[in-house]
């Protein structure tokens, strides 16, 4: 473990090219999260936010570079210690991942599987001190009356309370999350992560995000950094960050946005204009048929 003023997670110099691609997903990239900081990783699809989490626990290795967390050399990390660190960062996922033909409260359950060892079947299994911690912790999301229901019967929004739920069974000191509300509506999206946030604070966990909403990011962290093809090409606090610095990070984006409005405009333009000519030709063929079908004086 480590002392109280080592970030929770330092990443230098790191690149990673998965093999058979073309180009690297993650190129020079150093970062250091310090403890109990909230960051969101925004960037286009494609830019290397879920290959930079993946690296935090371990689930991805470098082509090179540094990757620490918790003061633990992760890349270096295997069996029991890569557990024990993984215990110690919880994840979770745009699609939630949870069981849904299993109740709320065993999806909840299994956030401790790495402590047990498993596999259980049903609630009975596990220890009645982790079943209350389960309850306490579905109770903290606003979920207790649901802990007996199938989770697959959840709104989406519910489904990833749960899921939050299930990673704070863990413990953890760093929770990772990827998208977590992509697949939200707007509303639910701001409770979720308003969640996040409280119970972050509550708990001095540390928080790395991936997200696409640039307006939820600017509202919800406290420092953006934004990916462009693996990398790093802001990272500030988002405190006074305006929309329009953020909307740098996607500036090819707007340019070719830019090129598609005038390819768009010149397309109309011939659409119009072919129109034009189609209806002049038909005119000109009734004229013809008309006069065709006139008997000579
Ligand atoms: N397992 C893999 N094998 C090969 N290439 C991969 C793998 N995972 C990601 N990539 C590639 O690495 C690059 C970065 O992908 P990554 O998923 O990290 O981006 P992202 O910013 O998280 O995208 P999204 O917002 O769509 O989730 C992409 O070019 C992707 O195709």
């Amino acid at each position: 473990m480590t002392t109280g003023d080592t970030p929770a997670v330092h990443i230098e110099a790191l690149d990673k090219t998965y093999p058979g691609q073309p180009g690297p997903a993650l190129s020079g990239v150093s970062l250091d999260v310090a403890r109990g900081e909230i960051v969101v990783l925004l960037g286009l699809s494609g830019s290397g936010k879920s290959t930079l989490l993946r690296h935090i626990n371990g689930l991805e290795t470098p082509t090179s570079g540094t990757v620490v967390a918790l003061g633990q050399n992760v890349p270096e990390l295997k069996g029991r210690a890569l557990r024990d660190l993984r215990g110690d960062i919880g994840f979770i996922f745009q699609q939630f991942e949870l069981v849904g033909p299993l109740t709320v409260l065993e999806n909840v359950l299994t956030g401790t599987l790495s402590t047990l060892g498993g596999p259980r079947v049903g609630i009975w299994t596990y220890p009645k001190a982790k079943r209350l911690r389960a309850l306490e912790h579905l109770d903290r999301v606003g979920l207790l009356e649901r802990a007996y229901q199938r989770a697959d019967t959840l709104s989406g929004g519910q489904q990833q309370r749960v899921a939050i739920a299930r990673a704070l069974m863990q413990d953890p000191e760093i929770l990772l999350a990827d998208e977590p509300v992509a697949s939200l509506d707007p509303e639910s999206s701001s409770q979720v992560m308003a969640l996040i946030r409280e119970i972050a604070a509550e708990r001095g966990l540390t928080v790395v995000c991936s997200l696409h909403q640039v307006d939820l990011a600017l509202g919800w962290g406290d420092r953006i950094v934004g990916l462009r093809a693996g990398e790093v090409v802001l990272d500030t606090s988002t405190d006074g960050l305006s929309r329009e610095q953020v909307m740098e990070i996607y500036g090819r984006v707007a340019t070719s946005t830019g090129e598609l409005a005038a390819i768009e405009t010149e397309l109309a333009e011939v659409r119009e204009q072919l129109l034009t000519e189609e209806l002049r030709k038909n005119a000109r063929d009734d004229l013809d048929r008309n006069f065709a079908d006139e008997e000579p004086a």
